[in-house]
């Protein structure tokens, strides 16, 4: 079955969630099982300014930040065949989110705030400006507003307790179904 422009099997696929949810390193395995090339936008940005994201938000600042990973995402939205991971704040931009989802599969990766806490935030204060500088409350507060925004998506993982190479698995052999089921 043919979509708008080209058939499921051949649609980018987008992960989308919350900080340190596993968008990056679940991509890139999911990427490597379908043999695909993978691109994590904050890579992308990071390699255009030469410079870690904390260093970039420092200098350059968050809005031509988000300039930047908006142009990113349209530009490889449109292409076939990618898995493109997305940082966690891109989905606040209206163009990312029209881009993506008319174009893409988007994937949210779905953890419990429980889980987040406990097991990842400790991993990420240092290379998440985002969380710099915030309370647990209004770090509580970003996560649930937040996860309104990731309401936008095309299936959802919830990835509590599974390991990364489980939920890569686990992605893979259903999109691998759905796509046989379309055919
Ligand atoms: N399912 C998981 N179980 C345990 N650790 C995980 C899992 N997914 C990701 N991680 C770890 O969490 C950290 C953040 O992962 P990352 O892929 O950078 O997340 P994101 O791109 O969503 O910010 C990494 O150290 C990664 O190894
Ligand atoms: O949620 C956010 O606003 C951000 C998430 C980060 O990406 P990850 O979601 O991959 O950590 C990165 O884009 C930047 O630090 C801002
Ligand atoms: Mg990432």
């Amino acid at each position: 079955m043919q979509t708008n422009e080209c058939s499921l099997r051949e649609k980018s696929i987008v992960f989308i969630g919350f900080m340190g949810v596993g968008k990056t390193t679940i991509g890139k395995l999911v990427a490597k099982k379908l043999y695909r090339s993978f691109i994590d936008i904050d890579e992308a940005i990071e390699q255009e300014y030469q410079m870690p994201v904390p260093e970039i938000f420092k200098t350059i600042g968050e809005k031509e930040f988000r300039e930047k990973e908006k142009q990113l995402i349209q530009h490889y939205a449109g292409q076939k065949l990618k898995i493109i991971s997305v940082g966690g704040g891109a989905f606040m931009q209206k163009e990312v989110r029209e881009a993506c989802m008319a174009d893409c599969i988007v994937i949210y990766l779905d953890i419990t705030w429980d889980v987040w806490k406990n097991e990842r935030l400790h991993m990420l204060m240092e290379s998440r400006p985002v969380l710099q500088g915030r309370s647990m409350e209004e770090i509580e507060d970003l996560f649930n507003k937040r996860k309104m925004i990731y309401a936008e998506h095309s299936s959802k993982v919830s990835t509590d307790h599974l390991t990364e190479e489980e939920i890569a698995e686990y992605i893979t052999d259903s999109l691998k179904v759905s796509w046989k089921m379309n055919e």
